[in-house]
């Protein structure tokens, strides 16, 4: 935290944080109130050299309440219940220090400016709700000087929105369900840093820009009141897939790794579609990105490439760094011409040639996806100096 100006210092202090995208999806909340999931989840953090959230958060006596969030140069409103859980969680823990301590600054009774950016399309299924609650709670817990531990912070993060508190952390990372009914043990655990194993790559096929006709939060709702599979999900399915993905990261196994993510994408969107009236979140152009992960899979003899989509028809297709160009080659020729391959990463792959068997879906593909985002396994939250917030305690351009 840094205070600038004498009279009445404006205190600042800066984040980024990663987007994350499940392998094992977090679909259901027993607690609603307290967003306590069903079944535990667990996911990877991508770069934030390709996506991340950079927010700043200040406080100052010369702002007047209430407190407000810019998202990308917008007010966006900090008035719903969860924004208003997070806040006044930070500003209970600030308050302890402050009452421990009576000469520290009574940062908790100020009223807080945050401006915030993301660098990728906000409501399109690119996880930024998870990225932006991160830097939320991490910008605040900096600009509070608060001692506690990413994972404690995750469980307020998770009050935010539940995949937010995978955000607070790089590399694997698992959300535990817990069973406390105050959610204390509902948290986000570091399954693995990036750098055990640092070679995972994703290629995100961006299939919609448009903001989803059903949210997560009331998605996942309809399904646990309606769905059948649900309880079988929640219950047998997720647990195995939960262990059995576990040691594939442990023991740095792909082909494990893959298998466990595509079932736990079809098992999650096959409970989507049990659900009434039914969710349908992929599309013809996300079901070409299976056909195709299906088919190079096949062609390689083995499994080296693997799909998930969340809520909305984005494919996210993880492959390990060593078969680039197996994976990501016949999607260039394919796809070369969309935004998103001028990067290190992209510029780096050659073209495949097009299978015979894939000229339907790369067809296909080609009419639906709008951009390609080449990116990988990524660190937690970063501490930054670039504010978004100027001296004068004003949005900075
Ligand atoms: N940088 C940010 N800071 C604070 N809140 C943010 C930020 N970015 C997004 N949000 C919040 O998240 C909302 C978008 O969440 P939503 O769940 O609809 O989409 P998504 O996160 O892109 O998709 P999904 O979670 O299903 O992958 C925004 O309307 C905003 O309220
Ligand atoms: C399909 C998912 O991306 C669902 C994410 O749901 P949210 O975390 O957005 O839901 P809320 O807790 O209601 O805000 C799967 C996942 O990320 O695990």
């Amino acid at each position: 935290m840094e205070a600038a100006g004498a009279e009445k210092p404006i205190y600042r202090a800066s984040t980024t944080a990663p987007v994350n995208i499940a392998v094992i999806k977090y679909w259901g909340k027993r607690d609603p109130k307290l967003n306590l999931p069903t079944n535990s989840s667990l996911s990877v953090s991508l770069d934030q050299a390709d996506l991340r959230t950079h927010t700043t958060a200040s406080c100052s006596s010369s702002y007047s309440s209430p407190d407000t969030l810019t998202l990308n140069s917008k007010p966006e409103s900090l008035e719903g219940a969860r924004p208003q859980a997070c806040l006044s969680s930070l500003r209970a823990l600030r308050s302890e220090l402050e009452e421990k301590d009576p000469s520290l600054p009574k940062l908790s009774t100020l009223p807080l400016r945050i401006v915030s950016s993301n660098n990728f399309p906000t409501a399109a299924g690119l996880a930024s709700s998870a990225a932006g609650f991160a830097a939320l709670i991490r910008a605040i817990a900096d600009l509070y000087e608060l001692p506690q531990d990413p994972t404690t912070l995750s469980l307020i993060a998770r009050q935010g929105s539940g995949s937010a508190c995978r955000s607070l952390l790089g590399g694997y990372v698992a959300w535990d369900h817990g069973t406390e009914a105050d959610g204390s043990d509902s948290k986000a655990r570091l399954v693995a840093p990036k750098s055990h194993w640092p070679s995972m790559r994703a290629l995100i096929l961006v299939a919609s820009h448009e903001k989803k006709d059903v949210s997560s939060t009331a998605g996942m709702q309809t399904t646990v009141q309606t769905s059948q599979l649900f309880k079988t999900r929640a219950e047998v399915v997720v647990p195995a897939a939960m262990e059995a993905m576990e040691k594939a990261i442990a023991e740095k196994d792909f082909e494990s790794f893959a298998k466990v993510t595509m079932r736990d994408s079809d098992s999650f969107h096959a409970t989507c579609l049990d659900t009434t009236p039914p969710i349908f979140y992929m599309n013809d152009t996300s079901r070409a990105a299976i056909r195709a992960v299906e088919n190079l899979n096949k062609r390689a003899g083995k499994i080296i490439a693997a799909y998930t989509f969340d809520a909305g028809p984005n494919a996210v297709i993880y492959y390990l760094h060593e078969n680039r160009e197996a994976v990501v080659g016949p999607f260039k020729r394919a796809l070369g011409e969309k935004e998103g391959w001028l990067g290190q990463q992209g510029a780096a792959i050659g073209y495949a040639e097009i299978a015979q068997e894939d000229e339907i879906v790369m067809a296909k593909l080609k009419s639906g996806v709008s951009r390609v985002i080449l990116t990988g396994v990524g660190e937690g939250p970063v501490s930054v100096q670039e504010h978004l917030v100027d001296e004068q305690g004003n949005p900075a351009d």
